[in-house]
């Protein structure tokens, strides 16, 4: 091992708080110091194309890649040696040379309701406008509503919550984790079942990513947390199957109870007039039979739903 041993992050204020969590857990690991935290595994912060790209077409056209090839190219140079993302953002499949080689205790993978005049999701009346930029959120929202009006809702977490707060919506969704790592958590008025909102692949998880040739280093080991790595294994392999992305009505989630892995999956058409959801029970998992039900299930989900409609305004999860 050799110090510095850097940690490459985004700028934004979420990357930041994720970054500095995993900075601590990560400083311990290697047995740094309190005082030498800073020196020895500082924060390295990259700005990505898509931090940098104003016009939402363009964006749009590069998709969520835009935020990791910078960082994923650092990683690839040496700059930095290790990279944190929010698991729901990581593309299926990694590039040549990377790999997730942790994955952390995952925070709350539910959905936040957030309304300045509205307690929780019921309370919303007629034709209420709600703000989303998921097209997994509107169609869910939408299986349970459909009167409700959806008005895209983008930008970073702060901006979003201050637009909610400025009653431009009647309610917006959020992820709870996101709001957790922000400590803005007293914004939320209801956290919605995992049922009703299936969170989106790897919702509250987080990615540490490295070169694959540390995969097996030992300091990775006690970053990973096995039931969440089982559980986002399930999730992501469910993903794959659906050919998931952030621009289809996709949800997946997996615990572990009493050591069986449940995995539900589930796509909806873009009004959430329709649904295809599978549930399967898995036990004594492993990451490749967890993929393995998450492939299986998601297949199934894809082979019901058959094509559903993508719509190329939807970036987010
Ligand atoms: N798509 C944006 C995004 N990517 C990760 C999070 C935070 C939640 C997480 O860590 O899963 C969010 C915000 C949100 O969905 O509210």
């Amino acid at each position: 091992m050799t110090f510095p041993f850097r940690i490459g992050t985004r700028r934004s204020k979420l990357a930041l708080a994720q970054s500095g969590m995993m900075q601590r857990a990560i400083a311990a690991a290697l047995g740094v110091p309190a005082n030498e935290v800073e020196t020895a595994v500082p924060l390295v912060e990259i700005v990505t194309t898509g931090d940098r790209i104003q016009d939402r077409r363009l964006l749009e056209l590069g998709g969520k890649a835009l935020f990791t090839k910078e960082i994923e190219e650092a990683l690839l140079d040496g700059r930095i040696d290790i990279a944190i993302h929010s698991m729901k953002d990581v593309p299926a499949v990694q590039p040549e040379g990377l790999c997730i080689a942790a994955i952390p205790e995952r925070e709350d993978a539910r959905d936040a309701f957030i309304s300045r005049d509205f307690a929780a999701f019921d309370d919303l009346p007629f034709g209420a406008r709600l703000g989303t930029a998921s097209l997994r959120r509107q169609a869910q929202a939408q299986a349970l509503r459909p009167d409700l009006m959806i008005e895209m809702l983008r930008g970073n977490i702060d901006t979003r919550l201050r637009r909610a707060a400025d009653g431009e919506f009647d309610a917006i969704l959020l992820a709870v984790s996101g709001m957790a790592r922000l400590g803005v958590t007293e914004h939320i008025r209801e956290k919605l079942s995992l049922d009703a909102f299936l969170p989106a692949p790897g919702q509250g998880a987080l990615a540490i990513q490295t070169r694959a040739a540390d995969i097996d280093a030992p300091w990775v080991a006690t970053l990973n947390h096995a039931d969440t790595a089982l559980a986002v294994a399930a999730e992501r392999g469910a993903m794959l199957a659906l050919e998931g992305s952030c621009r289809t009505a996709v949800g997946a989630y997996a615990a572990i109870d009493s050591g069986t892995l449940r995995l539900t999956t589930e796509m909806l058409s873009a009004d959430g007039s329709a649904r295809w959801r599978r549930v399967g029970d898995l036990s004594e998992a492993t990451t490749e039979t967890a993929r393995a039900l998450g492939q299986r299930l998601g297949a199934e989900v894809h082979l019901a739903a058959g094509d559903q409609e993508v719509d190329p305004a939807t970036l987010d999860g």
